[in-house]
Protein backbone atom coordinates (compact mmCIF):
# COMPACT_ATOMS: atom_id res chain seq x y z
CA UNK A 1 0.00 0.00 0.00
CA UNK A 2 1.30 3.36 -0.75
CA UNK A 3 0.95 5.82 2.05
CA UNK A 4 4.13 7.87 1.32
CA UNK A 5 2.20 11.10 0.69
CA UNK A 6 0.76 12.13 4.50
CA UNK A 7 1.64 11.25 7.40
CA UNK A 8 0.49 8.13 9.80
CA UNK A 9 0.15 9.20 13.70
CA UNK A 10 -0.70 6.53 16.08
CA UNK A 11 -1.49 7.64 19.24
CA UNK A 12 -1.37 4.45 22.16
CA UNK A 13 -1.64 3.65 25.39
CA UNK A 14 -3.61 1.63 27.98
CA UNK A 15 -7.43 2.24 28.04
CA UNK A 16 -8.66 4.66 30.26
CA UNK A 17 -5.47 7.29 29.81
CA UNK A 18 -7.73 9.49 28.23
CA UNK A 19 -6.52 9.09 24.37
CA UNK A 20 -10.07 9.58 23.38
CA UNK A 21 -10.05 12.84 25.86
CA UNK A 22 -6.88 14.41 23.92
CA UNK A 23 -8.21 13.10 20.44
CA UNK A 24 -11.07 15.12 21.24
CA UNK A 25 -9.07 18.49 22.66
CA UNK A 26 -6.67 18.47 19.06
CA UNK A 27 -9.81 18.22 16.48
CA UNK A 28 -11.99 20.48 18.61
CA UNK A 29 -8.55 22.82 17.68
CA UNK A 30 -9.63 24.64 14.15
CA UNK A 31 -5.70 25.01 13.53
CA UNK A 32 -5.76 20.45 13.68
CA UNK A 33 -5.00 19.74 9.83
CA UNK A 34 -5.71 15.58 9.86
CA UNK A 35 -7.84 13.33 9.75
CA UNK A 36 -9.37 11.08 12.36
CA UNK A 37 -9.96 7.14 11.56
CA UNK A 38 -12.66 6.05 12.80
CA UNK A 39 -12.45 2.57 13.88
CA UNK A 40 -14.36 -0.86 14.13
CA UNK A 41 -15.60 -3.13 16.77
CA UNK A 42 -17.73 -5.89 18.17
CA UNK A 43 -18.35 -4.27 21.57
CA UNK A 44 -21.38 -3.37 22.54
CA UNK A 45 -22.67 0.25 22.09
CA UNK A 46 -22.26 2.44 25.32
CA UNK A 47 -24.60 5.15 25.83
CA UNK A 48 -24.37 8.11 23.75
CA UNK A 49 -21.91 6.36 21.35
CA UNK A 50 -23.08 6.62 17.66
CA UNK A 51 -22.44 4.45 15.00
CA UNK A 52 -19.82 5.63 12.33
CA UNK A 53 -18.67 8.48 14.51
CA UNK A 54 -17.68 6.78 17.79
CA UNK A 55 -16.75 3.66 16.17
CA UNK A 56 -18.59 1.63 13.18
CA UNK A 57 -20.10 -1.21 15.34
CA UNK A 58 -19.89 -5.26 13.65
CA UNK A 59 -21.11 -7.77 15.02
CA UNK A 60 -18.28 -10.96 15.28
CA UNK A 61 -19.11 -12.36 12.11
CA UNK A 62 -19.21 -9.05 9.80
CA UNK A 63 -15.84 -8.66 11.66
CA UNK A 64 -14.13 -11.99 10.82
CA UNK A 65 -15.57 -11.93 7.45
CA UNK A 66 -13.83 -8.66 7.17
CA UNK A 67 -10.64 -10.01 8.11
CA UNK A 68 -10.71 -12.41 5.85
CA UNK A 69 -10.72 -9.71 3.20
CA UNK A 70 -7.96 -8.00 4.49
CA UNK A 71 -9.77 -4.93 5.25
CA UNK A 72 -7.83 -3.62 8.28
CA UNK A 73 -4.70 -1.92 8.08
CA UNK A 74 -4.14 -3.74 11.70
CA UNK A 75 -6.97 -5.46 14.61
CA UNK A 76 -6.63 -6.91 17.63
CA UNK A 77 -8.94 -8.60 20.31
CA UNK A 78 -8.74 -6.82 23.07
CA UNK A 79 -10.74 -7.59 26.71
CA UNK A 80 -13.30 -10.04 24.95
CA UNK A 81 -13.50 -7.70 21.44
CA UNK A 82 -12.21 -6.91 18.02
CA UNK A 83 -11.04 -3.49 17.12
CA UNK A 84 -9.33 -2.51 13.57
CA UNK A 85 -8.52 0.28 11.42
CA UNK A 86 -10.40 -0.12 8.12
CA UNK A 87 -7.13 0.47 5.48
CA UNK A 88 -9.65 2.19 2.59
CA UNK A 89 -9.95 5.11 4.63
CA UNK A 90 -6.66 5.29 5.22
CA UNK A 91 -5.41 4.65 2.39
CA UNK A 92 -7.55 6.83 0.17
CA UNK A 93 -7.12 10.04 2.85
CA UNK A 94 -2.90 9.30 2.98
CA UNK A 95 -3.00 9.55 -0.45
CA UNK A 96 -4.83 12.85 -1.14
CA UNK A 97 -1.79 14.08 1.36
CA UNK A 98 -4.00 14.40 4.70
CA UNK A 99 -2.34 13.12 7.51
CA UNK A 100 -4.49 10.53 9.35
CA UNK A 101 -4.66 9.78 13.14
CA UNK A 102 -5.22 6.52 14.97
CA UNK A 103 -6.04 5.90 18.36
CA UNK A 104 -5.28 2.59 18.94
CA UNK A 105 -4.15 0.31 21.55
CA UNK A 106 -0.80 -1.41 21.80
CA UNK A 107 -0.88 -4.80 20.13
CA UNK A 108 -2.57 -2.69 17.14
CA UNK A 109 0.15 -0.37 16.99
CA UNK A 110 2.30 -3.39 17.14
CA UNK A 111 1.26 -4.41 14.05
CA UNK A 112 1.56 -1.02 12.44
CA UNK A 113 4.98 -0.05 13.69
CA UNK A 114 5.81 -3.55 11.50
CA UNK A 115 3.79 -2.35 8.06
CA UNK A 116 4.53 0.71 8.91
CA UNK A 117 7.88 2.06 10.20
CA UNK A 118 8.12 5.34 9.18
CA UNK A 119 4.61 6.32 11.14
CA UNK A 120 4.94 8.45 14.39
CA UNK A 121 4.09 6.38 17.23
CA UNK A 122 3.09 8.66 20.44
CA UNK A 123 2.60 6.35 23.90
CA UNK A 124 0.24 8.12 26.17
CA UNK A 125 1.20 7.66 29.73
CA UNK A 126 -1.20 8.02 32.62
CA UNK A 127 0.95 9.87 35.53
CA UNK A 128 0.49 6.85 38.02
CA UNK A 129 -1.87 3.17 37.55
CA UNK A 130 -3.72 4.59 40.44
CA UNK A 131 -4.68 7.43 38.08
CA UNK A 132 -5.66 4.75 35.62
CA UNK A 133 -8.06 3.01 37.74
CA UNK A 134 -9.70 5.99 39.32
CA UNK A 135 -10.22 7.28 35.39
CA UNK A 136 -11.36 3.67 34.37
CA UNK A 137 -13.79 4.18 37.65
CA UNK A 138 -14.59 7.67 37.31
CA UNK A 139 -15.83 7.10 33.22
CA UNK A 140 -18.49 4.58 34.59
CA UNK A 141 -18.60 2.85 31.32
CA UNK A 142 -17.24 -0.80 32.60
CA UNK A 143 -18.41 -3.05 35.24
CA UNK A 144 -15.77 -3.43 37.74
CA UNK A 145 -14.60 -6.90 35.88
CA UNK A 146 -13.96 -5.16 33.30
CA UNK A 147 -11.85 -2.71 34.62
CA UNK A 148 -9.69 -4.95 36.46
CA UNK A 149 -9.34 -6.97 33.03
CA UNK A 150 -8.42 -3.82 31.27
CA UNK A 151 -5.69 -2.66 34.55
CA UNK A 152 -4.00 -5.84 34.33
CA UNK A 153 -3.76 -5.35 30.20
CA UNK A 154 -2.14 -1.75 31.13
CA UNK A 155 0.29 -3.09 33.44
CA UNK A 156 2.10 -4.94 30.29
CA UNK A 157 1.09 -2.09 28.17
CA UNK A 158 3.68 0.53 29.97
CA UNK A 159 5.96 -2.46 30.04
CA UNK A 160 5.78 -1.46 25.83
CA UNK A 161 6.39 2.39 25.94
CA UNK A 162 10.17 2.13 24.95
CA UNK A 163 9.10 1.04 21.71
CA UNK A 164 7.17 4.35 20.99
CA UNK A 165 8.88 7.72 19.52
CA UNK A 166 7.53 9.43 21.86
CA UNK A 167 5.60 9.33 25.66
CA UNK A 168 3.74 12.01 26.54
CA UNK A 169 2.25 11.38 30.31
CA UNK A 170 -1.79 12.74 30.52
CA UNK A 171 -1.75 14.49 33.51
CA UNK A 172 -3.07 17.60 32.33
CA UNK A 173 -5.46 17.46 29.04
CA UNK A 174 -4.65 20.53 27.18
CA UNK A 175 -0.78 19.80 28.46
CA UNK A 176 -1.26 16.49 26.36
CA UNK A 177 -2.86 18.10 23.60
CA UNK A 178 -0.79 20.70 22.78
CA UNK A 179 2.44 17.97 23.09
CA UNK A 180 1.01 15.84 20.96
CA UNK A 181 0.08 18.66 18.39
CA UNK A 182 4.57 19.83 18.84
CA UNK A 183 5.36 16.41 18.60
CA UNK A 184 3.45 16.03 15.03
CA UNK A 185 4.73 19.58 13.86
CA UNK A 186 8.08 18.86 14.80
CA UNK A 187 8.00 15.60 12.90
CA UNK A 188 6.86 17.39 9.56
CA UNK A 189 9.82 20.21 9.98
CA UNK A 190 12.02 17.19 10.42
CA UNK A 191 10.62 15.19 7.16
CA UNK A 192 10.74 18.60 5.24
CA UNK A 193 14.17 19.25 6.11
CA UNK A 194 15.23 15.77 5.15
CA UNK A 195 13.42 15.90 1.82
CA UNK A 196 15.33 18.87 1.12
CA UNK A 197 18.67 17.64 1.89
CA UNK A 198 18.01 15.06 -0.12
CA UNK A 199 16.99 17.00 -3.39
CA UNK A 200 20.23 19.12 -3.01
CA UNK A 201 22.54 15.87 -2.78
CA UNK A 202 20.60 14.56 -6.15
CA UNK A 203 21.10 17.84 -7.83
CA UNK A 204 24.66 18.16 -6.79
CA UNK A 205 25.10 14.68 -8.20
CA UNK A 206 23.83 15.57 -11.43
N1 LIG B 1 -5.75 14.41 32.17
C1 LIG B 1 -6.83 13.87 32.74
N2 LIG B 1 -7.09 14.11 34.04
C2 LIG B 1 -8.17 13.57 34.64
N3 LIG B 1 -9.09 12.80 34.00
C3 LIG B 1 -8.87 12.54 32.71
C4 LIG B 1 -7.75 13.05 32.01
N4 LIG B 1 -7.81 12.62 30.73
C5 LIG B 1 -8.94 11.87 30.63
N5 LIG B 1 -9.57 11.82 31.81
C6 LIG B 1 -10.81 11.07 32.12
O1 LIG B 1 -10.46 9.69 32.16
C7 LIG B 1 -11.52 8.89 31.64
C8 LIG B 1 -10.96 8.02 30.51
O2 LIG B 1 -10.65 8.87 29.42
P1 LIG B 1 -10.81 8.37 27.92
O3 LIG B 1 -12.12 7.71 27.73
O4 LIG B 1 -10.46 9.50 27.06
O5 LIG B 1 -9.66 7.25 27.90
P2 LIG B 1 -9.19 6.32 26.71
O6 LIG B 1 -7.72 6.15 26.83
O7 LIG B 1 -9.70 6.84 25.41
O8 LIG B 1 -9.95 4.99 27.07
P3 LIG B 1 -10.24 3.74 26.10
O9 LIG B 1 -8.92 3.29 25.62
O10 LIG B 1 -10.89 2.77 27.02
O11 LIG B 1 -11.12 4.20 25.00
C9 LIG B 1 -12.61 9.83 31.18
O12 LIG B 1 -13.62 9.89 32.18
C10 LIG B 1 -11.89 11.19 31.05
O13 LIG B 1 -12.75 12.27 31.29
N1 LIG C 1 -5.95 -2.26 17.85
C1 LIG C 1 -6.95 -1.37 17.86
N2 LIG C 1 -7.37 -0.86 19.02
C2 LIG C 1 -8.36 0.04 19.00
C3 LIG C 1 -8.96 0.45 17.82
N3 LIG C 1 -9.93 1.35 18.11
C4 LIG C 1 -9.91 1.51 19.45
N4 LIG C 1 -8.96 0.73 19.99
C5 LIG C 1 -8.57 0.59 21.40
O1 LIG C 1 -9.29 -0.42 22.03
C6 LIG C 1 -9.29 -0.20 23.44
C7 LIG C 1 -10.67 -0.32 24.01
O2 LIG C 1 -11.50 0.68 23.47
P1 LIG C 1 -12.93 1.03 24.13
O3 LIG C 1 -13.57 2.03 23.19
O4 LIG C 1 -13.69 -0.23 24.26
O5 LIG C 1 -12.63 1.63 25.48
C8 LIG C 1 -8.74 1.22 23.62
O6 LIG C 1 -7.39 1.14 24.02
C9 LIG C 1 -8.86 1.80 22.23
O7 LIG C 1 -7.92 2.83 21.98
C10 LIG C 1 -8.48 -0.10 16.60
O8 LIG C 1 -8.95 0.19 15.49
N5 LIG C 1 -7.50 -1.00 16.68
Amino acid sequence: MDIEKGLLIVLSGPSGVGKGTVRRAIFEDPDTDFEYSISMTTRNKREGEVDGVDYFFKSREEFETLIEQDAFIEYAEYVGNYYGTPVQYVKDTMERGKDVFLEIEVEGAKQVRKKFPEALFIFLAPPTLEHLEERLIGRGTESQEVINHRISEARKEVEMMNLYDYVVINDEVMDAKEKVQMIVEAEHLKRERVEARFRKMILEAK
